[in-house]
C-alpha cells in the first residue's frame, strides 16, 4: 500500500468506528481486524501503520468526530508529513478543500470534565490517553515471582504490585510456555492491586459477583492458595464461558460458576445469603479509567447509559450487602474515574447501610477519595480505578 492508501484505509476504518460508537457496534480492534480480513493485499507493515493512524486519530479526539476524514484531517493539522498525503493520488484521500475543517483536539469530552473525581485534575488528563504498559500477574498456584523472572528475563518488577511483572510493549505473552502453563496471566497492575485489596485468604467463601471472564477470580484463587470456595457469578453467559479454560490453565479448582438473571440475581445465590466471608463487586461502569486501552469508549458513553450504570451499581451493592456474613467484607470496585460511579456510589451506599464500617483498602498505591481509594494513570501508572471496602455489622 502507498502511504496515501494507508491514510485512506484509516479514514474508512474510522468511519466504521464512529458509526459503531453511535450505534453500540463492535470495538475498534474488532473493526480493524475485520477490515484487513477482506484485504489480503495489505502486508503486516501496512496493517501496523494503518492501526497506528487509527489509534492516533482516536486518542486525539475527545468528542466523536463527524467522520473518519475529519478525524484524520484533524490529526494532519499537527503532522506536516501526513498533510502532504491528502494529494488525490490513486487509492489515497482527496485533497483537503479550502475551509474543510478537521476534528478538534481534546482529551476529556466536555460533558464529562466536571464529573471526573476531583483528584483527576487537568494536569493528569494526558496520562489518561497514554499507551498502557503490558503487565502480567504471577500465579502463585504455579510458581513464584522469581520463577517467572527466570522464564521472562526481559521483565521488570511492577512499582506497586508484589505479584506482577512488566514486559516490553508488544511482547507476545500468549505464545510463551510461561503463559500456557498458567504461571502468568495478563492483568493491569491496577487490577492486581484491586484483588489484593480484597485480602482473600485460604478457606474463605468468596462471591465474585461480577466475575466476567474471571480476571479477578483467578487472582482471588491464588490469594486463597486454592482453598475455600469462589462463586464466580455474572449475567453475561459469553463472558462466563471464558472462565473454565482459564481456571484450568491456572490450576484453580475452587471456582463455581453461576449465571445470574439480571434483576433477579439473588435467586441463583439464595444459598449464600448472609454466608459469604467476602463479596467482590467489580461493577459494570463507564470504563473511563481504561481510555488508554479503549480510547474510543469516550465516543460511546451517553448520560442515559451512565444513569443506567449507576442504578446497576447501587443495585449490586445492595445485593452484595445481603450476601456478606456478619463481620465479613464487601469490596466495591469500578474502572471508572467519574465521581458518581466511585466516591459518590460509596457515599450513597454508606447512607443506605450506615452499620457497614468503612475500611481503607490496604494497597500501596492510590489516594484516599471519600470512603475509598482512587488509582490513576497519572499518579499511579495503573488504569484508573476506584475501590472501597466495608466490614459488615
Ligand atoms: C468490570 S466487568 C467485570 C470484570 C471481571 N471481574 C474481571 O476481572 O475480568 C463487569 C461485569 O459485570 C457484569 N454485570 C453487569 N450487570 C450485572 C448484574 N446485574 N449482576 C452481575 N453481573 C453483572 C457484566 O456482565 C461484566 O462482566
Amino acid at each position: 500500500m502507498t502511504p496515501a492508501a494507508r491514510v485512506q484505509a484509516a479514514v474508512e476504518i474510522l468511519d466504521q468506528v464512529i458509526d459503531a460508537a453511535r450505534s453500540g457496534g463492535a470495538a475498534a480492534d474488532t473493526l480493524i481486524a475485520r477490515y484487513f480480513k477482506d484485504r489480503r493485499y495489505a502486508g503486516s507493515k501496512d496493517r501496523r501503520a494503518v492501526r497506528d493512524l487509527v489509534y492516533r486519530a482516536i486518542r486525539r479526539s475527545a468528542e466523536r468526530p463527524e467522520s473518519g476524514r475529519a478525524a484524520l484531517i484533524g490529526l494532519a493539522h499537527d503532522d506536516d508529513a501526513l498533510i502532504t498525503l491528502f494529494d488525490g493520488s490513486p487509492h489515497g484521500p482527496a485533497p483537503i478543500a479550502s475551509g474543510e475543517a478537521g476534528a478538534e483536539a481534546g482529551l476529556v469530552p466536555q460533558w464529562l470534565q466536571g464529573r471526573l473525581d476531583p483528584l483527576v485534575t487537568a494536569d493528569e488528563w494526558p496520562a489518561l490517553l497514554e499507551r498502557a504498559p503490558l503487565d502480567v500477574r504471577v500465579n502463585r498456584l504455579k510458581g513464584t515471582v522469581q520463577d517467572a523472572r527466570s522464564d521472562f528475563p526481559e521483565a521488570a518488577p511492577l512499582p506497586h504490585s508484589p505479584v506482577g511483572l512488566r514486559l516490553p510493549e508488544g511482547f507476545a505473552v500468549e505464545q510463551t510456555v510461561g503463559w500456557a502453563s498458567g504461571l502468568v496471566e495478563i492483568q493491569d497492575e491496577g487490577s492486581q492491586l484491586l484483588s489484593l485489596a480484597c485480602a482473600a485468604r485460604p478457606g474463605m467463601t468468596v462471591v465474585d459477583l461480577c466475575a466476567g471472564a474471571g480476571g479477578k477470580t483467578l487472582a482471588l484463587a491464588a490469594d486463597m492458595a486454592n482453598s475455600g470456595r469462589i462463586i464466580a457469578a455474572d449475567v453475561d453467559r459469553a463472558r462466563l464461558s471464558r472462565i473454565a479454560p482459564r481456571v484450568e490453565r491456572a490450576g484453580a479448582s475452587i471456582v463455581e460458576i453461576r449465571l445470574l438473571d439480571p434483576g433477579k440475581e439473588l435467586e441463583a445465590l439464595g444459598d449464600l445469603h448472609g454466608a459469604a466471608d467476602l463479596v467482590l463487586i467489580d461493577a459494570p461502569c463507564s470504563g473511563t479509567g481504561t481510555w488508554r486501552r479503549n480510547p474510543e469508549t469516550r465516543w460511546r458513553l451517553t448520560s442515559k447509559r451512565l444513569a443506567r450504570l449507576a442504578a446497576t451499581q447501587a443495585h449490586l451493592l445492595d445485593i452484595g450487602a445481603a450476601l456478606v456474613r456478619p463481620g465479613g467484607h464487601l469490596v466495591y470496585a469500578v474502572c471508572s474515574l467519574l465521581a458518581e460511579e466511585g466516591r459518590g456510589q460509596a457515599e450513597a451506599f454508606a447512607a443506605r447501610r450506615s452499620a457497614f464500617i468503612s475500611e481503607r483498602p490496604a494497597i500501596e498505591a492510590g489516594r484516599p477519595a471519600g470512603a475509598g481509594t482512587v488509582l490513576t494513570p497519572g499518579h499511579d501508572g495503573t488504569d484508573g480505578f476506584f475501590v472501597a471496602r466495608w466490614r459488615a455489622p
